[in-house]
């Protein structure tokens, strides 16, 4: 890989130029131009997935400088480096693999010279063979019943990822009730505690390193908790599995080594669904659905490693997007998704985008100072989003480009939901490209019987510009197979930015400062004596705590 600044090739210096020429028009002006936008600015992905980028602010000549600053900054000798497991995440020195974990083909891929394949074929197989025994009811519990409840406890990418892919994928779910348990604040899994019975739980601690301080403390807890009511030891053994790469963690903490489910350093936490993190996915679909979500994402893959960049979808939205906050001002993108089964897709990657290119120093180690990295990701699912924070979107001072996601075919087609469902979606898209014109606004007044004088003071209020950038990512539907390649879709969307920002997309050094105050601090709140080595603001704070308490 190499380190290129982008700021300093010839594409990113004709992208400048560029923008002054497009300042002028507006996107209702290039749809005006180009009679066939939707056609010449859209793409399909295995005639499930359609990706409609015409209503942004560019042309065929915004693309071409954007394909031409891609491969200045050498795009494909990265792609390259990451699907053949050289070790790209340089910070750590590890490959980033999470491509093999799906690789279905089961064509090699080796890292330091050992194919991975078989590792994670063998992982594969024993989450099939558990999961069966769980599912099937022949797995039993201490007292001999068979589990209902499921508890994953894990945090960030150890908890993000199973649960939006199991919420998403709810249509296809069995009778096992699953249970998400990631804070710190007691609270998370003492509501959890609630609903649960010790002789039909399974819990599930995942964790990459074993040694996250929330995790922990939740494993723990778990564990009191379930043998004040087993009593013995031994019986943890039917309760509880581990996922993680820390075998000798996992040991440590009582958990049955043949309970765990391993994974390898080359898989990131947040690139890590697809690993032995997914094991809460498989409990609650099967193993089937959980391949053919392996196999979406695998089809991804392809597409991007192999697909012309003129094509190439996950390419041409990190493009995109880039031109977006990079040349249009936008600092932030919105994901959101008309189905509500996709509740938690804005926040699965707002850590996959955010953690990953939310970085200010380059590959050679050099403080960035003249272009934008990663975008802050937000979103909701629409229409609820309409309701709360569109206004801003559409009328705010701040320029906020938007992926719209929606299935064509719902899993509820109740009367006719999802045709307003999609009204919407499309509609939102229509207005925030061309927007209301005075001239609609007075227009509307006049037919309502109103004359121009009376509605003068109010007419500013009702003008919308328009001219504000949305993708549209229409699925034929929502199933583990298209669930896979739109994740995938997304992933390599944030590899293609970061290769481009020349930054490393694949470590997190921004979350430690935080944990190792957080360890200093914890036993200054232990006594009742005034903490006075902190700043006052920090000292305060800590002292009112511990008077309150
Ligand atoms: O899976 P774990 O090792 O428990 O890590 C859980 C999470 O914590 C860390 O702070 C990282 O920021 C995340 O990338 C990671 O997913």
């Amino acid at each position: 890989m190499q380190n290129i600044n982008p700021t300093k090739t010839a594409a990113w210096n004709a992208l400048e130029k560029h923008k002054a020429e497009l300042a002028s028009s507006t996107i209702q002006d290039l749809f005006q131009q180009e009679s066939n936008r939707f056609a010449d600015y859209s793409l399909t992905f295995n005639d499930e997935i359609l990706v409609d980028y015409s209503k942004n602010k560019i042309t065929r000549e915004t693309l071409k400088l954007l394909r031409q600053l891609a491969q200045e900054c050498a795009l494909d000798e990265a792609k390259e480096a990451m699907f053949s497991g050289q070790k790209i995440n340089r910070t750590e020195n590890r490959a980033v693999l999470h491509t093999a974990l799906r690789n279905r083909s089961n064509n090699p891929v080796l890292v330091d010279g050992k194919d991975v394949m078989p590792e994670v074929n063998e992982v594969l197989a024993k989450m099939k063979a558990f999961s069966e025994r769980v599912i099937s009811g022949e797995w039993k519990g201490y007292t001999g019943k068979a589990i209902t409840d499921v508890v994953n406890i894990g945090i960030g990418g150890s908890d993000l990822g199973p649960y939006m892919v199991t919420e998403a994928l709810r249509p296809y779910k069995n009778h096992l009730t699953m249970h998400f348990v990631s804070n710190v604040d007691g609270t998370h899994i003492a509501e959890v505690f609630k609903k649960i019975n010790p002789e039909t739980t399974l819990f599930l601690v995942a964790s990459k390193t074993f040694t996250t301080q929330e995790t922990m403390t939740n494993a723990k807890s778990a564990r009191d908790w379930f043998l004040a009511a087993a009593k013995d030891e031994k019986h943890v053994a039917k309760h509880f599995a581990a996922l993680s790469t820390n075998g000798t963690e996992v040991a440590k903490f009582g958990i049955d080594t043949d309970n765990m489910f391993g994974f390898w350093d080359w898989v990131g936490g947040r690139y890590s669904l697809w690993s032995a993190i997914g094991l809460s996915i498989i409990l609650s679909v099967g193993f089937e659905n959980f391949e053919a979500l392996l196999s979406g994402a695998h089809e991804m893959d392809k597409h991007f490693r192999n697909t012309p960049i003129e094509q190439n979808i996950p390419t041409t939205l990190a493009l995109v997007g880039l031109w977006n906050t990079n040349f249009q001002g936008a600092q932030t993108e919105a994901i959101l998704p008309y189905d509500q089964y996709l509740h938690r897709f804005a926040a699965y990657f707002q850590q996959g985008n955010m953690e990953s290119n939310g970085k200010y120093v380059d590959r050679n180690g050099n403080v960035i100072g003249n272009y934008q990295t990663g975008p802050i990701i937000w979103g909701e699912p629409g229409t609820n989003g309409q309701h709360a924070f569109y206004q801003l979107i559409h009328q705010g001072t701040t320029l906020i480009p938007c992926d719209f996601i929606a299935p064509a075919k719902s899993h509820n087609p109740l009367a006719d939901h999802h045709n307003k469902l999609l009204s919407n979606f499309f509609a939102q898209t229509e207005a925030l490209a061309f927007g209301k014109t005075k001239e609609t606004v007075e227009e509307e007044f006049l037919k309502a019987g109103k004359t121009l004088e009376e509605v003068k003071e109010v007419v500013p209020f009702k003008v919308f510009t328009g001219d504000k950038p949305t993708n549209s990512i229409l699925l034929r539907e929502i199933t583990p197979f298209s669930l896979g390649a739109l994740i995938a879709l997304y992933e390599h969307k944030i590899f293609v930015q970061g290769v481009i920002f020349n930054i490393f997309s694949f470590d997190q050094w921004g979350v430690e400062l935080g944990k190792q105050l957080a360890n200093r601090i914890l036993p200054e709140l232990a006594g009742d004596e005034t903490v006075t080595g902190h700043d006052s603001s920090t000292n305060g704070l800590i002292n009112r705590f511990k008077a309150w308490r």
